[in-house]
């Protein structure tokens, strides 16, 4: 039986299909080449040598079903702007997350911090779509992806003047981001296969990722203490979601999460 992460991957791959039929490849490819290059370096934004903070965008996922019920998606990305964060995450997958590319579109225009598109990207149209809508970023799961798709995938996102966050979850995936050249490592800590979530697996993972490239831990982070672990590893930037989208002042819990209870 295929497990959710499988099931998404093949919706995925039949929406992308639809898409082409709507919207054809070379339209999509044409208008993302003569986009400029963005002003929002992703890269840039998690290479600071503090922690950097990215805060996601979603109303709903797999594991936790519907997460908000109301989601006022561009005013959540400006009080995570007001706030602090470094960068946001915003899920454009339709189905399990309630994700849009027009809310990317619409936070993106909005907002002066780089945006990372967060999908399961399964096809070079949705990073030309991706650039079409404003990311400064994709997101490559290593495990969906055959290590020569993620490669031309990765070099495919630089081209067009993003970055690629190429997230795996253990060994034997950190070594296959590592052999492509991946420069920004996230490690989840989530396992996407059966929704179980161990804080502890970036911190195993860390030294492997080594420093040659940043790394990014995701999922999972509550609490001031999770933060000052991943400080603690030299983490470079902390991927968070649902932690900041049940807050209901963003700019409290951002301060929370990074100093402590006042
Ligand atoms: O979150 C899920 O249920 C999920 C299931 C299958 C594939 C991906 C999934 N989530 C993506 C993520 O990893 C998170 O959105 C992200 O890392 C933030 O996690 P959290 O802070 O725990 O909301």
């Amino acid at each position: 039986m295929p497990d959710i992460l499988e099931t998404i991957a093949a919706a995925t791959r039949k929406r992308v299909e639809k898409e082409k039929a709507e919207v054809s490849l070379d339209q999509v490819k044409a208008q993302a080449e003569a986009m400029p290059m963005g002003n929002h370096s992703f890269y840039q934004a998690l290479a600071k040598p503090d922690i950097s903070f990215i805060c996601e965008c979603k109303q709903a996922s797999p594991s936790k079903g519907q997460i908000v019920d109301v989601f006022p998606y561009v005013d959540i990305a400006k009080d995570y702007e007001q706030a602090g964060a470094d960068a946001i995450s915003v899920l454009t997958e339709p189905q399990w997350f309630k994700g849009k590319l027009d809310y990317l579109q619409e936070i993106s225009s909005t907002v002066s911090i780089p945006c990372l598109r967060k999908d399961f990207t399964i096809d070079p149209y949705m990073i030309y779509q991706a650039k079409m809508y404003g990311a400064s970023a994709v997101l490559l799961i290593v495990s969906i992806l055959d290590p020569d798709e993620i490669k031309a995938y990765f070099e495919l996102a630089e081209s067009l003047g993003m970055d690629a966050l190429v997230e795996c979850h253990d060994e034997k995936e950190v070594e296959i981001a590592k052999a492509v050249g991946a420069k920004i490592i996230g490690v989840n800590n989530r396992n996407l296969r059966n929704f179980s979530v161990d804080s502890t697996n970036c911190l195993r993972l860390r030294q492997q990722v080594g420093t040659d490239c940043l790394f990014v831990a995701e999922s999972g982070v509550k609490n001031h203490v999770d933060i000052q672990k991943l400080e603690d590893a030299q983490v470079n930037a902390v991927l968070i979601g649902e932690t900041m989208m049940k807050a209901p002042d963003k700019k409290a819990m951002l301060e929370r999460l990074k100093y402590g209870q006042d």
